[in-house]
């Protein structure tokens, strides 16, 4: 358990941007929120729950959010769906990244739309598996990528949020799984290839297996194939491109040059990195 002294707005650090590993995207800047008040052990549920919390609060009425899938995600959902109950949100539309979170949304009463009907999206608040110091990401270990590639790509402004974590100095970095959504034809053909295009990162490829034992199957039908990573990649948005190119995949975990921002929550505070 970490801990942490509580979040609020009593005072605000301007801390040293994060390096750069682009030189063409601009540099995150990172402020950091953190307070002298009580300090407790926060379980990691805390901590998501602090940094999707903080999200919420850019939630502006009128507009059309981005709805995330995962632990994290979830605690942004029940905030807003709070919010909208007592009445302090009004007139919001989210539009929901996984079968999971639309049913959770719906339960909440939070008014859903579609992509279909409204192709922009003013904020999309997510969770992610892995954030490098550049703010590109991992995400996909709860199976919902191609959704949220989908929703979170023509976000006007996507903030991340994690506890610290899952913070890595570079992509495939942790040693967890870097997933792959596939068509169920010939998963075996891709595999194998996905797993040869990065021989040299030591990359270990598995098909996803949910909990009765059989191939975990996506809100679309598809498989996962899991590449693990002995070291980080090189250069992600390579690897992006040479996966893309094998017919069957259909999108990869790898979210490039997509967020805005990340809220991190971890023992020192609540860290808001801006691009
Ligand atoms: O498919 C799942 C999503 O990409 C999640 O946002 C990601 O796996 C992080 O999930 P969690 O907040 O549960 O760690």
């Amino acid at each position: 358990m970490a801990s942490l002294s509580f979040v609020s707005s009593s005072h605000l650090t301007l801390r040293a941007p994060s390096p750069n590993l682009r030189s063409s995207s601009p540099r995150p800047t990172s402020v950091s929120f953190s307070v002298k008040a009580q300090s407790v052990a926060l379980s990691q549920d805390d901590l998501k729950k602090l940094a999707a919390e903080k999200a919420v609060e850019s939630i502006k009425p009128g507009m059309v959010l981005g709805l995330g899938t995962g632990s994290t995600a979830a605690f942004a959902v029940d905030q807003i769906g709070k919010l909208l109950s007592s009445g302090e949100l009004h007139d919001i539309v989210g539009i929901p990244t996984s079968k999971r979170t639309e049913d959770q949304a719906r339960s909440l009463g939070i008014p859903l739309v579609a992509l279909d009907t409204h192709p922009r999206i003013d904020l999309a608040i997510d969770g992610a598996d892995e954030v490098d110091p550049n703010l590109d990401l991992v995400k996909g270990r709860g199976g919902a990528l191609l959704r949220e590639k989908m929703v979170e790509a023509v976000a006007e402004r996507f903030i991340v949020v994690a506890d610290d974590t899952k913070l890595v100095k570079g992509l495939g970095g942790s040693g967890l799984a870097m997933p792959v959504e596939v068509v169920q034809f010939c998963w075996k053909f891709n595999l194998v290839r996905l797993r040869d295009l990065f021989k040299e990162f030591g990359c270990e490829a598995k098909l996803r297996v949910g909990e009765g034992g059989e191939a975990y199957v996506t809100d679309n039908s598809n498989f996962i194939i899991d590449l693990y990573f002995k070291e980080p990649l090189k250069d992600g948005f390579a690897a992006g491109r040479e996966i893309g190119k094998f017919e069957g995949v259909v999108e990869h975990g790898l979210f490039l040059g997509m967020a805005t921002s990340v809220i991190i929550a971890g023992k020192n505070g609540v860290e808001v990195m801006n691009k």
